[in-house]
């Protein structure tokens, strides 16, 4: 049998997320990351990769590449899709996570420079081919997709956590308020932004903010559409985040402990995607997990007749765990093709 090729991904945004994409790449045996456009300078962004991870000297900086035991990536000091020349690098698909360019004038960019595909970071602004969330509705993939969102990590773990319950249970609707760790588009001190809560110090308070899960979440489980209303509070923690979900269940008997089994089996059917924790943790037992859900079974409580309230944790690694994932499916979707 003929060995496959690499995946040839190209990376725009070498923030957290595509520091992450960039790690779990090089720890892979299939995937290579092959050019990175940022507005950072090549010896910053170097220095940032190295400064995390538990093994800093396998990443080098050759001159403007990025290098490691398995793969070189060229980086570009460019600001925008429309600079970037992805047809010079040979990339299979190029995952934007600048979080800045999430329309199709964009996306179209990224293809119009040779990009085959485009994968957003984030939740699209409009409309585009497909939002894939693993361990749901890969099978909706489709190899003629060219511009494609793998949700975010706030989506992913709702959409997790109702596509499990929903398969045991009838609900009839409910809220998600994700407690989030602070992001990077938020100012350490107070300092006049485009919204006035966002404008308010990151680091001492909780802020609440809008959550755009809600406006895609039929997207990938119709059933749900316009059903769950969704928000954020960014609190003063660096990483690790707690989804509190209340559901409206339509079956008076369901109980706490009903749930709890439901997440476990879940947690069973996808492992690597979903977890289920009965131990008594807090946010920072979370870094470093590369779930997409973990589900707290002491979180679970009913109230009154038919409201539950439950408990997950998740973190930011699991969603470019997952964006990887999808890298991969449309790899084998176009393998597939080549085949037939
Ligand atoms: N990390 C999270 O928990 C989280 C949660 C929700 C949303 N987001 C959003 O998703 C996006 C990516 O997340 P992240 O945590 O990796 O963010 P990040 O801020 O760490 O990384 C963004 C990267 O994109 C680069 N960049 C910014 N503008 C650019 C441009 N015009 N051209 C090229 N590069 C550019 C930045 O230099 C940075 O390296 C951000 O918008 C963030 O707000 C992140």
């Amino acid at each position: 049998m003929t060995q496959r090729k690499p995946i040839r991904v190209g990376i725009m945004g070498f923030g957290q997320t595509g520091r992450q994409i960039y790690q779990l790449a090089a720890a892979s045996d299939d995937v290579e990351v092959v050019a990175i456009a940022d507005i950072g300078k090549p010896e910053i962004l170097h220095y940032l990769l190295c400064s995390e991870g538990s093994d800093p000297a396998q990443h080098r900086l050759d001159g403007n590449f990025l290098a490691n035991d398995r793969f070189r990536a060229r980086l570009m000091e460019i600001d925008s899709p429309a600079e970037m020349p992805w047809d010079i690098f040979g990339v299979d698909i190029v995952i934007d996570s600048t979080g800045k360019y999430r329309n199709r004038n964009y996306m179209e960019d990224h293809l119009g420079n040779g990009a085959p595909r485009v994968l957003l970071r984030t939740l699209p602004t409009d409309h585009i081919d497909r939002i894939v969330i693993s361990g749901i509705n890969e099978a909706s993939a489709s190899v003629s997709d060219r511009m494609i969102s793998a949700g975010s990590a706030t989506t992913s773990a709702l959409a997790l956590l109702l596509d499990s319950l929903s398969g045991s249970f009838e609900i009839e609707c409910g809220s998600m308020t994700t407690v989030h760790a602070f992001t990077s588009d938020q100012a350490l001190q107070d300092y006049a932004g485009s919204d006035f809560r966002r404008s308010r110090s990151a680091a001492k308070n909780i802020i609440p903010n809008s959550h755009e899960a809600s406006l895609w979440l039929g997207k990938v489980l119709p059933q749900f559409e316009g059903k769950i209303l969704t928000s954020a509070l960014n609190v003063p923690v660096q990483e690790g985040c707690l989804l509190d979900v209340n559901l409206v269940m339509k079956d008076d008997s369901v109980d706490a402990e009903a749930i709890n089994n439901a997440m476990r089996a879940a947690a069973a059917a996808k492992p690597g995607i979903i977890g289920a924790v009965e131990d008594p943790i807090v946010s920072s037992d979370v870094i470093g997990s590369s779930l997409s859900l973990l589900y707290d079974t002491k979180g679970t409580i009913k109230a009154g007749h038919n409201t539950i309230k439950t408990l997950s944790w998740y973190e930011n690694l699991g969603h470019a765990a997952r964006l990887l994932d999808v890298v991969r499916l449309y790899s084998s979707l176009d393998a597939q093709k080549e085949a037939a």
